[in-house]
C-alpha cells in the first residue's frame, strides 16, 4: 500500500512535486496538503482530487511521510504546533525549506525523527528540476527510497552523504537557475544590439540552452568535446570562446558559486541557531 504523505504548505513547490506525484501514478486518496487558507486547498481537492485540512497537526496524524513545504522564516512556529502528532506517530520528514539544518528540524519537532533534508530548484515547477538530497541517520533505506521516488517526480535526485555538501547543491542547481535566466537577459541584449528584434533573440536564446542541454544530456561526448565540435578552426565560435575564456569566464563561474555556497552555510549557520 502506499504511503501517507501530508504535504505541510500547498504553494509552489508542494503543487509542483504532488502534480508530479499524480503524473507518475502515485494514489491521489494518499496524498493530504494543508494551508491556513481553505481558498488556496479548494482547487487542489477539486483539480487533483487529494485530500486537504487546515489544521497541521490532525493532518499529520495518520501521515507516514510529512512534506514541510513552507517558508523557513514560519517553519519553527510551524513544527511546534505539529510537534505532538508528530512525536505520536514518527513519521519520515522530508523538508524542502532553503537552509534549515536536519537536526534544527529534528530538534523543533521533538526530537528523535528520520529527516530528509532536500535542496531542490524552480524547474521543478515544469516537471524539469535538479535536487540534492541528504538523509540524516534514523532515515531507514526504505524511507529514503521513498525519499528518492517523491522527488524523482519532478525531476533529477543526486544523494549527498554529507549534509555540508547542499551547500555546493545549491550553488550547482538551487540557485543555478537564475546563472542560466541572467545570461538569457544577456544574450537578448546583445542579440538587439547585433539588430535582431529583442524577442526574437530571447526565443533563438532560450531555444538553444534547452538544444544545449538535451545534447549534452543524450551525448556520450563531454561537455569539452561537444563545445569543439562547434568550433570551426578559424571560425566564429572560436572567437567567441576565446573572448570569453580571455575575459575570465571561468573564473567568475568559481567566484560566484563560492559566494553562493558561503552564503548557504552563513544562512544554515542563521535559521540553525533560533
Ligand atoms: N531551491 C529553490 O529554488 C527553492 C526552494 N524552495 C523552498 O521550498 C519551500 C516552499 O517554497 P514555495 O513553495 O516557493 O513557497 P510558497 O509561499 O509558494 O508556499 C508556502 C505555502 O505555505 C503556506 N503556509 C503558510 N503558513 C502555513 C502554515 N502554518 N501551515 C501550512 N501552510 C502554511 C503558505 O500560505 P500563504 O501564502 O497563505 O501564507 C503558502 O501557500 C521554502 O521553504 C523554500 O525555501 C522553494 C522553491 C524553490
Ligand atoms: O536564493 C535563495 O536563497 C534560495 C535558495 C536556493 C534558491 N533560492
Amino acid at each position: 500500500m502506499a504511503s501517507q504523505v501530508t504535504f505541510i504548505g500547498a504553494g509552489n513547490m508542494a503543487g509542483a512535486i504532488i502534480g508530479g506525484m499524480i503524473d507518475s501514478g502515485y494514489p491521489r486518496d494518499a496524498i493530504t496538503a494543508t494551508s491556513p487558507d481553505d481558498s488556496v486547498l479548494a482547487p487542489l481537492r477539486e483539480r487533483l482530487g487529494i485530500h486537504t485540512a487546515t489544521d497541521n497537526a490532525s493532518a499529520v496524524a495518520q501521515a507516514d511521510v510529512v512534506v514541510l513545504a513552507v517558508k523557513p522564516q514560519i517553519m519553527q512556529d510551524v513544527c511546534s504546533g505539529m510537534r505532538d502528532a508528530v512525536q505520536a506517530r514518527k513519521p519520515l520528514i522530508i523538508s524542502v525549506a532553503a537552509g534549515l539544518p536536519a537536526d534544527t528540524l529534528e530538534h523543533w519537532l521533538g526530537g528523535e525523527l528520520p529527516v530528509v533534508r532536500c535542496m531542490p530548484n524552480t524547474p521543478s515547477l515544469v516537471g524539469a528540476g535538479a535536487a540534492g538530497l541528504y538523509a540524516n541517520a534514523r532515515v531507514t533505506d526504505d524511507q529514503q527510497r521513498i525519499a528518492g521516488e517523491l522527488l524523482e517526480a519532478v525531476g533529477l535526485v543526486e544523494w549527498v552523504d554529507d549534509e555540508a555538501l547542499l551547500e555546493a547543491v545549491t550553488a550547482v542547481s538551487g540557485s543555478a537557475p537564475a546563472y542560466f535566466f541572467l545570461m538569457f537577459e544577456a544574450m537578448e541584449q546583445a542579440g538587439a544590439d547585433l539588430g535582431l528584434p529583442a524577442d526574437t533573440a530571447r526565443r533563438l536564446a532560450m531555444q538553444t540552452a534547452y538544444g544545449a542541454a538535451r545534447m549534452a544530456m543524450d551525448s556520450d561526448k563531454t561537455p569539452g568535446e561537444l563545445k569543439r565540435n562547434v568550433m570551426s578552426p578559424g571560425g566564429t565560435t572560436e572567437r567567441a570562446i576565446e573572448h570569453l575564456e580571455n575575459a575570465g569566464l571561468r573564473d567568475i563561474m568559481q567566484g560566484a558559486m563560492r559566494a553562493c555556497a558561503e552564503r548557504a552555510g552563513e544562512m544554515a549557520d542563521e535559521l540553525g541557531k533560533r
